[in-house]
């Protein structure tokens, strides 16, 4: 497989210096060009897991391979995009774009490609402006663009389009899926919202919680444009919603059961 998680296991230490484990036992195998939503209720560790493919954070035990190389460090091979943005307000759209290729190419050369995957993000027109005249939806197109250009086999995307509103998480769905099939990448995308997490993957892996495993992995055999199959989509949201449901009430059973005895 592309990316195979083996055996992964993350242990925290909490405020009171008590061991906290956070991800238990996972195990997943992620196929080449695969958009895999990886979905669960807050806390169960699913930007941990992310962070951990893109080196960011160490396992407390268990591997992780990306096209067989175990995962020790980030690499060029693997391109994030957060919740917020995170350019450079210094530099107008282009350069934020070009700045992680200066190193690699010449300023030409930069230039061409950020030109090339502003077109995809469809922001030809704002290559001169700077990230305070941009919304959020487009500076997030920017970030995209920035993690394309440097052209990663695998982009990991935690929860991309999670600060924005309703018409424009819709709209920047609809690019999204366009930029996968016309790239071809590994998506690994990070979500609370069910209702994306169905719109936009192959595949979706529901986490539970407390601590954080894998309670299903789902495989969404729903025709593209999904648009098109609301009825599925429904049927489809309702089941995942119904497993979730059971997730939440034990974290607030918990947490109530905590506070009758304290
Ligand atoms: N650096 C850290 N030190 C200690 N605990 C941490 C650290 N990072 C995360 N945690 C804890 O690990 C758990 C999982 O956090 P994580 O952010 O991975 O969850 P998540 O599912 O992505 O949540 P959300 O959907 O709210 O972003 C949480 O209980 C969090 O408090």
């Amino acid at each position: 497989m592309f990316i195979d998680i083996k055996e992964i296991n993350k242990i925290y230490m909490d405020q009171d210096q008590k061991p906290n484990t956070v991800l238990k036992s996972i195990n997943l195998s992620i196929r080449k060009g695969e958009f895999v939503s990886i979905l669960g209720p807050s806390g169960c560790g699913k930007s941990t897991l992310l962070s951990m493919i893109a080196g960011l954070t160490d396992a407390t035990s268990g591997d992780i391979f990306v096209d067989s190389k175990k995962v020790v460090k980030p690499g060029k091979d693997r391109g994030m995009v957060f919740q917020e943005a995170a350019l450079f307000p210094w530099l107008n759209v282009s350069e934020n774009v070009m700045f992680p290729l200066r190193k690699e190419m010449s300023k030409e050369e930069g230039l061409e490609r950020a030109r090339h995957f502003l077109a995809m993000v469809q922001l030809s027109n704002y290559a001169n402006l700077y990230p305070h005249e941009l919304s959020g939806g487009m500076q997030q197109r920017v970030s995209i663009a920035r993690s394309l250009a440097m052209d990663p086999a695998v982009l990991l995307m935690d929860e991309p389009f999670g600060a924005l509103d309703e018409q424009t998480r819709s709209r920047l769905h609809g690019q999204l899926e366009k930029i996968w099939t016309d790239t071809k990448k590994t998506i690994v995308f990070v979500t609370h919202s069910i209702s994306e997490s169905i719109k936009l993957s192959d595949r979706i892996i529901v986490m539970g919680t407390r601590p954080g495993t894998v309670l299903t992995d789902i495989k969404v055999d729903i025709p593209r444009p999904r648009e098109e199959h609301k009825t599925e989509m429904a049927v489809l949201e309702e089941e995942i919603m119904e497993l979730l449901k059971k997730e939440i009430d034990k974290v607030v059973d918990e947490e109530l059961a905590y506070e009758a005895s304290s």
